[in-house]
């Protein structure tokens, strides 16, 4: 059975232990576009050689940054192909800013298990501390396995954030270089789908997507340089579902609404008029 939720649910994941460099942290944010504009100071912190600051985002990479191999999706009662998985919904809260560099151990958990009919949902729920044990992050994520559900549990909770109603405090637009997903695999993820046409076009799309970490890490980007004057330390935590593909050349456009003490935010494909993230809440410290 690829999933049987009575083994899943609950299930604690091998533990990962990791250390992270000044470079890599550059790297990460190369793979989101910084450096797009070389004379601004505010766009150099994310590029600095000896104290780059960090992206909160950082934290969706850090554990397999120097990974080279396809991922899997194989946890205690899971076993699914890749090509029928796209990545639901992310969330990072940082319990202090993310150091240059420094090494971590992340412990994770399967936290819930939802049966959507068409798909199934499966949240994981992971913590990281650093060497000596204090937290660093706290992550929850999900992957929508398509043509995984009617596997017999429950449908599970289906809430969505309502954006104010009135206009965006701030509207930009980011462009999606053409090679973007090949920049980002080069952070850890080596899924296919960002890559390989034929792999691509075998799970339903017409070309390699982005990385939906890419998308997450390049919204969170902007709105760090469009409200928080570049200042990344100014973020307590990043959630958003991924409501659609991206295709690497398209543009995003991304409104912004202040709304108390947090950022709401929607980004969507201008091209397509299509939606690429929804339920946004940047929370500032
Ligand atoms: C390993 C891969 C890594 C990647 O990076 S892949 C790239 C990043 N991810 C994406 O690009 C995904 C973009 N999103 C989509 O393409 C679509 O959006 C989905 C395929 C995820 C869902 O669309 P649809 O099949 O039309 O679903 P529905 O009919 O709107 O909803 C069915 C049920 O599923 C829940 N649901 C919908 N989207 C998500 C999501 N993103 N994460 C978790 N749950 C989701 C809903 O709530 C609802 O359930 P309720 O009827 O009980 O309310």
């Amino acid at each position: 059975m690829p999933i049987d939720p009575k083994i899943a649910l609950g299930a604690e994941l091998a533990p990962q232990e990791f250390s992270w460099t000044p470079s890599d942290v550059q790297h990460y944010h190369l793979a989101l576009g910084a450096g797009a504009r070389p004379l601004d100071p505010n766009e150099l912190r994310y590029l600095d050689d000896e104290k780059p600051q960090v992206l909160p985002t950082f934290a969706t990479v850090a554990a397999n940054f120097h990974a080279t191999e396809a991922p899997k999706v194989s946890f205690p009662g899971v076993e699914i192909d890749l090509a029928k998985v796209v990545h639901g919904s992310q969330e990072v809260t940082v319990h202090q800013p993310i150091p240059a560099s420094g090494s971590g151990r992340t412990t994770t958990r399967i936290a819930e298990v939802w049966d959507k009919g068409k798909a199934a949902v499966i949240v994981q729920e992971s913590v990281t501390v650093d060497a000596e044990g204090n937290p660093l992050w706290t992550a929850r994520s999900s992957i929508f396995a398509r043509g995984e559900g009617g596997f017999g549990g429950e449908r599970g909770p289906s809430e969505s954030i309502t954006l104010p109603d009135r206009e965006a405090d701030e509207t930009v637009v980011t462009p999606v270089l053409p090679q973007q997903a090949l920049l980002y695999r080069m952070c850890g993820d080596r899924n296919p789908l960002h890559s390989d046409p034929q792999f691509a076009s075998a799970a339903g799309f017409p070309a390699p997507i982005l990385h939906g970490l890419c998308t997450y890490g390049m919204v969170c980007k902007t709105a760090v340089d469009t409200m928080l004057d570049g200042d990344s330390s100014r973020v307590a935590g990043f959630r958003a579902r991924f409501a659609g593909v991206v295709f690497p050349g398209e543009n995003l456009s991304i409104q912004i609404w202040k709304d108390n003490g947090r950022l709401l935010i929607s980004a969507s494909v201008l091209e397509r008029e299509a939606p690429a993230l929804a339920d946004v809440v940047l929370t500032l410290v």
